[in-house]
């Protein structure tokens, strides 16, 4: 496995990145849709998978295709390809594993740096895949902000109970941490803690997969209720399960008893059941698509979990955490967090939340320059730079400075790139800054921007300050 497969339906696309990939000296296979993807994963996995997330005439879209990959060979990065201004595809492929991804239209030296990235951190995660295998996942949960802490008292009230639990709240948030830390804190301590992925299991498998089956061949396979028994049994994406198995975790919620598919007897199995779900679940009944009935019986207690951005304070603990643990889970360097660095990842946009803070620090430390603090340049600050809802982020080398001087540095470069984006014609850049003319020249002095003339073009930059 040392080639690297290029999904997309687009053939000049899948070309156009062969031949480089080609040309720097790497082996490429090359799949225009679904079908083609998995023979070619399933004949032999590859390195790495490059892959389009919109494919035309596939049975299969990219999120599929990296949530089987994720599933059956998890070691393989995925690099998506979508299309610009995307962030959902991102969210979710972030969401399922995806190691990064690049959007179109992209240019030659970005898909590099991706792909050298990703092809580095694949060769050191195999390495390492002995380490990881041991990493277990735990109940730890870090953090010391206010909605952190709201939390955790939420959380600590239904420990002692047996009540049903709905944890909502954005993909990578921490529900998983906090259904494990219900349970490490209860009196089922002691017993399984059972994750169903309601989004990874096929529908046509869930049965089998929850309830066990029994045949004549093989006798009795339990399922994943069965396994929990005296524990819990936590139905994460609980809104992404088949309409088929609601009515079956229903009617199980109701009688307390199954039966294994193809078996007659009754089967009956003491668990605690916790729900996570990133949807809203009222939307979803609402648009037919999930049982209300279901829905009551799950959500006895509901407990909100805050997303990164709601707790940013904590982003320098969990930062520093992470470092501990892929230390002593990967033998990484315990670098240490520049200050600088800390207040680029507070200003950042999450989209991905704890995992991708998670992801980010595990690919610096891979990747990162020697064994000193951890520096803002080797922290993603080209990335997504506005939120959702339209504002923009501040960069981490603006957040550190006074605002007189943060003022200044941001009017500099907000005028160099307006200026030089209307090719040096100061008339041109007043009118769309909104600024007199004069005034705009008294500015960019007062500034130190100058304009002068470069291979025929009017180029601004600032003045080397002569003392
Ligand atoms: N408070 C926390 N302290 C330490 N690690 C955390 C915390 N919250 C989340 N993590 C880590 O972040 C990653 C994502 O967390 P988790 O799987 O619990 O999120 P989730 O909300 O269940 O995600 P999804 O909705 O995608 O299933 C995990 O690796 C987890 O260990």
């Amino acid at each position: 496995m040392s080639d690297i497969l290029i999904v997309d339906d687009e053939r000049d696309i899948r070309e156009l990145i062969s031949d480089i990939l080609e040309d720097e000296g790497f082996v490429t296979r090359r799949a225009g849709n679904s079908d083609e993807c998995m023979a070619a994963i399933n004949a032999e996995a590859p390195a790495l998978l490059i892959l389009d997330i919109w494919l035309k005439d596939s049975r299969m879209d990219g999120i599929d295709i990296l949530k089987t990959v994720k599933r059956d060979n998890p070691d393989v990065p995925v690099v998506i390809i979508s299309g610009h201004g995307n962030i959902e595809i991102a969210v979710a492929a972030i969401k399922q594993g995806a190691y990064d991804f690049i959007e179109k239209p992209f240019n030659i030296d970005q898909l590099m740096v991706v792909i050298r990235r990703a092809m580095e951190a694949s060769r050191l995660r195999s390495e390492n895949s002995t380490l990881k295998r041991r990493e277990v996942s735990n109940a730890e949960m870090i953090g010391q902000s206010a909605a952190f802490r709201a939390l955790q008292g939420q959380l600590e009230k239904v420990t002692k109970s047996n009540g049903r639990v709905m944890l909502s709240g954005p993909a990578g948030s921490g529900k998983e941490v906090a259904a494990r830390y219900i349970h490490a804190n209860s009196n089922r301590a002691g017993a399984p803690f059972v994750s169903v992925n309601c989004a990874s299991i096929a529908p046509e498998r869930m049965e089998e997969v929850l309830f066990g089956r029994e045949t004549a061949e093989r006798g009795v396979e339990p399922g994943l209720l069965e396994e929990a028994h005296g524990g819990v049994i936590f139905f994460d994406e609980v809104a992404d399960m088949p309409q088929g198995t609601q009515s079956k975790i229903l009617r199980v919620l109701v009688d307390q008893q199954f039966q294994r598919v193809g078996g007659a007897d009754k089967v009956r199995v003491d668990l605690r059941v916790i729900s996570s779900t990133n949807r809203n679940l009222e939307h979803e009944i609402n648009e037919g698509r999930f049982r209300q009935e279901l829905y009551h019986r799950l959500n006895v207690v509901p407990i909100e979990v805050p997303s990164l951005e709601e707790r940013r304070e904590d982003i320098p603990v969990l930062a520093e955490y992470f470092i501990e643990t892929c230390h002593a889970t990967q033998g990484l360097p315990r670098r240490e967090l520049s200050d600088e660095a800390v207040a680029l990842m507070q200003t950042l946009v999450w989209p991905g939340n704890v995992r991708q803070l998670k992801n980010l620090i595990e690919r610096v430390l891979i990747l990162g320059e020697g064994t000193g603090p951890i520096e803002p340049r080797e922290l993603p600050n080209d990335e997504e730079k506005t939120t959702d809802d339209g504002r923009v982020v501040l960069s981490g080398a603006l957040a550190t400075l006074p605002l007189r001087e943060a003022r200044e540095a941001f009017e500099r470069e907000y005028l160099l790139t307006q200026i030089n984006r209307f090719g040096g014609n100061i008339s041109r850049t007043a009118s769309f800054v909104g600024m007199e003319r004069s005034a705009l020249h008294r500015k960019l002095k007062s500034l130190g921007v100058v304009t002068s003339s470069k291979a025929g073009a009017r180029v601004a930059r600032v003045d080397e300050p002569t003392d």
